[in-house]
């Protein structure tokens, strides 16, 4: 049966790195996991096993720790941007370099007065994300984060749905509303390759690279603000007024899909041994893991294309 050869792409997943800077005494760290997926000129390694246009995944992970060493890692996205660029432009037959970045957070430890120079504790915190996509023309910089937890004690409500023979929710005017926040923002930023804006003199591109730290907390913010400040009816009500807060108040961002489970959290039945067990008296709940139900969206700004991928959950 003929064959061919279809989507193919290489690389080295999840390279853990942890980059220590000495500041003094006082220490910085940044704590990586690191994925290269290449692709581009390669149906030979996989039709006759030449591997004369393969870079070994090996040296995909060496990259990552030189480039930590030599460049830094000024942030999650700047750090892809470097890593994206170097191997299409250093590697011929390498067309197309997409980077994921996940970031976990450390804060000092606070042993009595003042922080701990060099002592840390992994926080509950989300995880930040980045995938950083080139081509040879243009980037393409995705950010979010995953496992940001949050709820409202009160302030939601679900009623007004379907009702048929298999229903059996009760509607309920005063809940809890939690959730886990998957989220991934697209920057209208691409490097230049959209609106070359150039410097007539030298020739270089003006337009700036955003501050992408500035960029994520802030995000992060209008995210956790959104969902503190929505009176809600559904969770999926919730996850439209947090897309539209955070692409109303970041021009730079085109598109924001979210993937949020419904944590669900059931008052509890008391009343086998007569306790009422209500909303307004402060009420026990059991806080069901599964299953759950799974609101996903896309909010975007007029006009965009939506290009971040539907299933997030291999992003
Ligand atoms: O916010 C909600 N949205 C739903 O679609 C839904 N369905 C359900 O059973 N509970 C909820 N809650």
């Amino acid at each position: 049966m003929p064959t061919i050869l279809g989507q193919n792409q290489y690389g080295k997943a999840e390279n853990r790195l942890v980059k220590v800077v000495r500041d003094g005494d006082t220490h910085h760290i940044k704590d990586l996991s690191v994925s290269v997926a290449l692709s581009g000129d390669l149906d030979e390694v996989h039709y006759s096993g030449s591997n004369a246009h393969v870079l070994p995944t090996d040296t995909a992970k060496n990259t990552v720790y030189a480039f930590a060493k030599e460049h830094g890692i000024a942030s999650a996205e700047a750090f892809g941007l470097l890593l994206a660029r170097h191997f299409v432009e250093s590697t011929e037959p390498i067309q197309r370099a997409r980077i994921r970045v996940e970031e976990y957070a450390w804060e000092r430890i606070a042993p009595g007065a003042g922080e701990h120079a060099h002592s840390f504790v992994r926080t509950g915190r989300e995880t930040r994300l980045a995938q950083i996509t080139y081509d040879g023309e243009g980037f393409e910089v995705l950010s979010g984060l995953k496992d940001l937890t949050v709820m409202n004690t009160t302030a939601s409500e679900f009623w007004g749905y379907i009702k048929d023979r298999y229903t059996t929710l009760r509607e309920d005017y005063d809940r809890i509303l939690a959730t886990s926040v998957t989220s991934w923002w697209r920057h209208s930023w691409d490097g230049g390759a959209a609106q070359p804006e150039t410097e007539p003199e030298t020739g270089r591109e003006t337009e700036p690279e955003p501050d992408w730290d500035a960029c994520y907390a802030r995000t992060r913010e209008h995210l956790l603000r959104a969902f503190a400040d929505t009176y809600s009816l559904s969770l999926q009500q919730t996850l439209y007024q947090m897309g539209s807060r955070v692409l109303e108040s970041r021009a730079e961002l085109d598109e924001i899909r979210f993937s949020m489970p419904n944590k669900h959290h059931f008052q509890q039945d008391l009343s086998f041994c007569g306790i009422e067990n209500q909303a307004k008296d402060g009420a026990v709940y059991h806080a069901a893991d599964r299953p759950y139900g799974l609101i996903e969206a896309t909010v975007l700004r007029d006009g965009a294309r939506a290009r971040i991928p539907v299933d997030l959950t291999n992003l």
